[in-house]
């Protein structure tokens, strides 16, 4: 039996005092971790804090990003050992925004991954398909491929640990949902892969979550569905009422 995990990515939005206010506040809302995880993924300046925040409570800090090398001469760039030394414990890894604004390739997220298990840090990695991909027919053949380069050389067992994240980038911020359907027919996609790359057993375990234009009156037909596990949420995260509202769907 899958959990099931809702992540808020906040991208680039807030400032220090209202990131920290946010967890204070939704604290006494957050269910067991044991049914159903809350992730928070947030700007790398916010972290520290929200860790500290974060202490005691079922709720888990994410990066949206990190390099994949140790330590260099790499300005700009946060490392995983400076991640998992704050008490990060997930970071995302290959966001359509970065993929497509940033050179993000499918390499650079498998090191990226790789080096993410070496520091016990947990990735949440996001494939997904443009519009003309999917108009086009080589939606499955895409993400396939992001799904096997992704994963290429983890163990069964760090495989197990992965999040995917499931995103269209054409319903990402755009109030466009895929339908219950169409996100579940992917999803499905998307453990058979993992299952030709390990085993089913192993595929059965990685949670799945779906992404874009996610509301909390929609998050519940989608984890609704036999291959959804959870949710990547952008812009109905911000906001500490809406994102207690998503949990509440999630532990129903
Ligand atoms: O990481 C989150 C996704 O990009 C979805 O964003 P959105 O919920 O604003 O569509």
């Amino acid at each position: 039996m899958r959990k099931t995990v809702i992540a808020g990515n906040w991208k680039m939005h807030k400032l220090l005092n209202s990131a920290g206010q946010f967890i204070d506040d939704i604290k006494s809302s957050v269910p067991s971790a044991m049914k159903t995880e809350t992730i928070v993924c947030a700007p790398y300046l916010f972290l520290p804090l929200l860790v500290e925040k974060a202490k005691g409570t079922d709720i888990r800090i994410a990066a949206q990003n990190m390099h994949f090398e140790e330590k260099g001469a790499f300005t700009g760039e946060v490392s995983p050992g400076m991640l998992a030394d704050i008490g990060v414990s997930h970071c995302v890894i290959g966001h359509s925004e970065r993929r497509e604004m940033f050179g993000e390739t499918d390499d650079s997220v498998n090191k990226k991954t790789h080096a993410a298990f070496a520091h016990n840090i947990l990735p949440i990695i996001c494939v997904g398909e443009s519009l003309e991909q999917r108009e086009s027919g080589v939606m499955e053949s895409h993400i396939r491929q992001q799904v096997e380069n992704a994963l290429s050389g983890l163990s069964d067992e760090q495989i197990s640990k992965t999040i995917i994240a499931y995103e269209p980038i054409w319903a990402i911020g755009t109030g466009k949902t895929a339908t219950d359907e169409e996100a579940n027919d992917v999803c499905k996609h998307i453990r058979k892969t993992i299952a030709e790359l390990s085993n089913q057993e192993i595929a059965d375990q990685v949670i799945i979550q779906y992404g874009g234009s996610v509301k909390p009156d929609n998050i519940g037909d989608l984890l609704a569905k036999s291959d959804i596990d959870g949710a990547l949420v952008g812009g109905a995260s911000l906001e500490a009422d809406s994102f207690v509202k998503l949990l509440e769907e999630g532990t129903k």
